[in-house]
C-alpha cells in the first residue's frame, strides 16, 4: 500500500505519524525540491467542517509569530487528492514536553537545570505572543515542543496554535471554550465539563492558570489537583480547584470519598532544590490561584520568572546536614548576601558559617564587597563551597531519603503488568539517581574533612608565623625602650649638672621632666611586663597546639575514608545495570500489551519477565537501604564525632587568636605611650634648651671651644679642678653649649624613633587586621 501522500512542495509518509492531536494527525516530511525535513500536520475530517475562519485561525496566528519559542511555520498547502489543508512546520524529533515527561527517568519531574530552561523558553514564548495581543488558550506540555540546539541544549516551542486568539488587552472577555480539561482555569472547566451558565466571561489569565499547572507537571511529574478517578471526578476536581485555601499549590484526594490531601509545598520528591523551590513555589502558588484578588496580571509574572532566571546559582555543601545547597542569588549581591542565604537554608547563621572554597577561606578567596558575579566560575555542584557550622551542636539525625516505592501489586493482565513495569520503571529511575546522589555526598563528605583539615593546619601555621613576627616586633620594642629610657636618664643628668640651679625656672622644669621620666619608667616597665608575660603564654599554646595537634596529625589519623561506599562497591554501577534491566522488560511489556494472541513460550517468557522485573526492584532496595543508606549513616556518624575533635582544636586556635589580638593590642598600646612620651619628652627638652640658651650671653654662645676641653668630665669641671675662676666659667659655657649641641641631637633621635614607632604601629595594625 502506498502510505506517502503529498501537497505542491511537500511528500509525507502517513505509516509513521510523529504524533496525534485532538483535531490532527502530525507526520515527518520532506520539501520535494530542497529535501529539507518537516513536520506536517494535517487535519482531522471533523476538522475539516470547521468554519473557515476557525480553520485558518492557525495559520494565521503563526504566520504572525516569528520567535524562537515558538514554533515556526513554513507553509500552509494543500493535500493533494482530497484538498485538505496541512500545516508544514519546522520539525522536531524530540517530541513534545509531555513525551519528555513520560520518560521514566522524568517521572518524578526535570532536573533542575532542564526545568529552567522550559521556564524561561516558554516563559519567552508567551510574552513574545502577549507582545502581539495573542493568547494560547491550550498551554499544556503536549503543545510545547522538544528542540536540540547545536549546543546540545533544548529548546522549548509553543506549537498548536488552534485555539489561539487575538485580543487587545488583556482584560479583554471572551466566552469561546478551548484548551484541555487538566490543565484548563477552574472558570473554563466549570462552563465545558460541568454545564454552567453559558454567559460566563473569561480573560487571557486563563493562560497563566495552565501556565501554573504545566510547570508544576514539569516540577513534579504529576498534576497538581487530582481527584480520586481523575477525569471521571469533575465535581471533585472543580471542588478542589476553587475551595482551596490561597497558597495552595496541590490537592489530591487518594481514596475515594477520602479527604484532599492540600498542600502549600511541592512534595518531597520533586527534585528541585530548595533553594529554588523557595524561589519558585511562591509563582505556583499566584498561578494556581482562581480568586481574582490574589491572582497576578502577566507583568508580574514575566518580572518574577526573569528574576529568578538571571540569579546566579552557587553550589554550597554542608556536611553537618549532609545537604548540597544551590543558592540562588542575585548577581550584585556579595558575601554578607550569599551567607544570609545560605543561613536561610540552613541552621547555621552567618557569623557561625566557615565556608572555604578551593581550600581557602571564601573571603579570602574573593573579594568580601565583589559582587557574586565575579565569583569563579568553578564553584560546581562537584567543586562546591563547604560551609563548615563554627558553633558545635548536637549531631542532627541523617536526613531521610525521599523514596519512591515500588509497586507492590502483582498485576495479571498484560496491560496492568506493562503499567506496574512503567512505575517500577520511574522509580529505578528515581533510585538510581539516588544512589548516585549518595555516592556524590559521601565523596563530598571525604573532601570536606580534607579541606578542613588543610584549612585547619594552614590557619595555625599562619598563626605561628604571625606570633614570629610579633615577637621579632616585641624585641624591637624593647630595645627602643631602653635606648629611649637610657638617653632620657643620661641627659637628665647632664642637664641637672651643667644649669644654674639658682633659675628657678630651669628648676621647675627639671623638677617636671624628673617626675615625668618616673611615670615613663614606671609605665612603660609596667606594659613591658605585661606584654613578656602574653607572650609567653602565647608561646606556650602554640607550642602544644602544634605538639599535640599539628605534628601528630591527629585530625588525619582520627578520620577513615573507607567508611562508607566506596568506589569498589561500584553502587552506581550496580544500580544501573538492575535500572537497565528494567527498563528492557518494560519495553517487553509494551509490545506484549500490543501483541494478541500469545502463545505458550511468550506467556512463559512474560511470567519469568514478570518475576524478574519484582526481583530486580528488590534487589535495588536492598542495595539501597542495607548498603548506601547505612553506609552513608555510618559515615554521617562518624563526620560528627571527628567534627567534634577537630572542633576543639579549632576552638583552641581560635583562643590562641585571640590572646594574640589581646597582646597587639597591648603592643599597639604600648607603641602609642611610646611615641606620645617622645613627643612630650621632645617637647620638655626644648623648653629646657631654649631656657639654657637664653641664660648664656651673646659673647659665648659664638666663642669656639678647644677640642681637648671638649673631653673633659663634667666631674673636673665641677670639682674646680681645671683652672682659674674665669676659666672655669668660659669652659663652663663651652662644655654647656656642647651638651646643648648633643641635646639637639638627641632630639633628632627622638623624631627618628617616634618616626620608626609611628611605622611600627602600622605594621602591627595591619597585622591585627590580618588575624
Ligand atoms: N513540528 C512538529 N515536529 C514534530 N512533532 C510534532 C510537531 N508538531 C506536532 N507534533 C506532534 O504531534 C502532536 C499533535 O500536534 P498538535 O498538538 O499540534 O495537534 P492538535 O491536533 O492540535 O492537538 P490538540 O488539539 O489535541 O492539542 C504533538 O503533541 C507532537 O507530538
Amino acid at each position: 500500500m502506498n502510505t506517502l501522500r503529498g501537497s505542491s512542495h511537500y511528500l509525507w509518509d502517513v505509516s509513521k505519524p510523529l504524533g496525534q492531536g485532538a483535531t490532527s494527525m502530525v507526520y515527518k516530511g520532506r520539501n520535494k525540491s530542497s529535501g529539507e525535513e518537516v513536520a506536517v500536520k494535517v487535519f482531522s475530517r471533523a476538522a475539516q467542517m470547521r468554519p473557515h475562519e476557525v480553520q485558518m485561525r492557525e495559520f494565521d496566528v503563526m504566520r504572525k509569530l516569528a520567535h524562537r519559542n515558538i514554533v515556526p511555520l513554513l507553509d500552509a498547502e494543500e493535500e493533494q487528492g482530497t484538498g485538505n489543508k496541512v500545516i508544514v512546520m519546522q520539525l522536531t524529533e524530540h517530541g513534545s514536553l509531555f513525551n519528555v515527561l513520560e520518560e521514566p527517568h522524568n517521572a518524578y519531574g526535570l532536573p533542575e537545570e532542564e526545568f529552567l530552561i522550559v521556564l524561561e523558553h516558554v516563559t519567552c514564548g508567551v510574552k513574545y505572543m502577549r507582545e502581539h495581543g495573542i493568547i494560547h488558550r491550550d498551554i499544556k506540555p503536549g503543545n510545547i515542543l522538544r528542540y536540540i540546539g547545536e549546543d546540545g541544549r533544548s529548546v522549548y516551542k509553543l506549537t498548536d496554535f488552534g485555539s489561539a486568539k487575538q485580543v487587545q488587552d488583556e482584560e479583554e472577555p471572551f466566552m469561546s471554550l478551548y484548551g484541555t480539561e487538566e490543565y484548563l482555569h477552574p472558570d473554563m472547566y466549570e462552563k465545558a465539563l460541568l454545564r454552567a451558565p453559558d454567559k460566563k466571561h473569561f480573560t487571557s489569565k486563563v493562560d497563566l492558570w495552565s501556565l501554573g499547572v504545566t510547570f508544576f507537571h514539569v516540577a513534579t511529574g504529576e498534576l497538581p489537583f487530582k481527584p480520586f478517578g481523575g477525569r471521571n471526578n469533575r465535581e471533585k476536581m472543580f471542588e478542589i480547584t476553587t475551595r482551596k485555601e490561597s497558597g495552595v499549590i496541590m490537592g489530591v484526594q487518594h481514596i475515594e470519598m477520602g479527604p484532599i490531601q492540600w498542600s502549600k509545598e511541592l512534595p518531597g520528591y520533586c527534585r528541585l532544590s530548595a533553594g529554588l523551590k523557595l524561589l519558585i513555589t511562591p509563582v505556583f502558588a499566584r498561578l494556581l490561584e482562581s480568586n481574582p484578588k490574589y491572582t497576578w496580571n502577566f507583568d508580574d509574572f514575566f518580572d518574577h520568572v526573569a528574576n529568578i532566571i538571571k540569579k546566579r546559582v552557587i553550589h554550597v555543601f554542608c556536611p553537618h546536614t549532609w545537604t548540597c545547597l544551590k543558592v540562588y542569588i542575585d548577581a550584585e549581591n556579595n558575601l554578607t548576601n550569599l551567607q544570609e542565604l545560605i543561613a536561610k537554608q540552613t541552621d547555621i547563621q552567618s557569623t557561625s558559617q566557615l565556608l572555604i572554597f578551593d581550600g581557602q577561606l571564601l573571603k579570602d578567596c574573593v573579594q568580601p564587597l565583589l559582587p557574586v558575579c565575579n565569583y569563579p566560575e568553578g564553584i560546581t555542584e562537584t567543586n562546591p563551597i563547604f560551609c563548615f557550622d563554627r558553633d558545635f551542636k548536637d549531631t542532627p539525625l541523617f536526613p531521610p531519603p525521599p523514596i519512591r516505592e515500588f509497586p507492590k501489586t502483582k498485576a495479571s493482565s498484560y496491560a496492568e503488568d506493562y503499567k506496574a513495569a512503567k512505575a517500577c520503571s520511574a522509580t529505578g529511575c528515581y533510585m538510581e539517581k539516588e544512589v548516585e546522589w549518595y555516592s556524590i555526598k559521601q565523596d563530598l563528605v571525604r573532601r570536606s574533612v580534607q579541606v578542613y583539615i588543610h584549612e585547619l593546619y594552614h590557619e595555625c601555621s599562619h598563626l605561628a608565623d604571625y606570633n614570629k613576627f610579633r615577637s621579632k616586633n616585641c624585641d624591637n620594642l624593647t630595645q627602643w625602650k631602653e635606648t629611649f629610657l637610657q638617653m632620657f636618664q643620661h641627659e637628665l643628668r647632664m642637664i641637672k649638672v651643667l644649669t644654674d640651679t639658682q633659675d628657678s625656672d630651669i628648676g621647675a622644669l627639671l623638677r617636671e621632666l624628673n617626675q615625668f621620666y618616673e611615670e615613663c619608667v614606671r609605665d612603660v616597665n609596667e606594659t613591658s611586663r605585661k606584654i613578656t608575660e602574653l607572650s609567653y603564654e602565647v608561646e606556650n599554646e602554640l607550642k602544644r597546639l602544634q605538639d599535640d595537634h599539628l605534628n601528630k596529625k591527629i585530625l588525619k589519623k582520627k578520620w577513615n575514608d573507607s567508611v562508607g561506599c566506596s568506589s569498589k562497591d561500584r553502587c552506581v554501577q550496580k544500580v544501573h545495570v538492575i535500572v537497565t534491566q528494567i527498563l528492557k522488560t518494560k519495553q517487553q511489556f509494551g509490545e506484549d500489551r500490543r501483541k494478541t494472541g500469545a502463545t505458550f513460550n511468550d506467556e512463559q517468557i512474560h511470567k519469568y519477565e514478570k518475576h524478574r522485573l519484582f526481583e530486580n526492584c528488590i534487589k535495588i532496595e536492598s542495595l539501597f537501604s542495607d548498603h548506601c543508606q547505612t553506609k552513608a549513616k555510618e559515615q554521617f556518624q562518624q563526620f560528627h564525632v571527628w567534627y567534634r575533635q577537630s572542633w576543639e582544636i579549632r576552638y583552641k586556635s581560635e583562643q590562641i587568636e585571640k590572646l594574640l589580638l589581646k597582646l597587639a593590642e597591648l603592643l599597639e598600646n604600648f607603641v602609642r605611650s611610646l611615641s606620645q612620651m617622645c613627643l612630650k619628652y621632645k617637647g620638655d627638652f626644648e623648653r629646657c634648651i631654649t631656657r639654657i640658651e637664653a641664660s648664656l650671653t651673646r659673647q659665648e654662645r659664638h666663642q669656639h671651644p678647644p677640642s681637648p676641653l671638649m673631653q673633659r668630665s663634667v666631674s673636673e669641671i665641677m670639682m674646680g679642678s681645671a683652672g682659674s675662676r674665669d676659666e672655669l666659667k668660659r669652659m663652663r659655657n663651652i662644655l654647656i653649649r656642647s651638651v646643648l649641641q648633643g641635646l639637639h641631637d638627641n632630639q633628632k633621635v627622638a623624631g627618628d624613633l617616634q618616626q620608626e614607632l609611628h611605622s611600627q604601629s602600622e605594621d602591627l595594625s595591619q597585622l591585627f587586621s590580618s588575624l
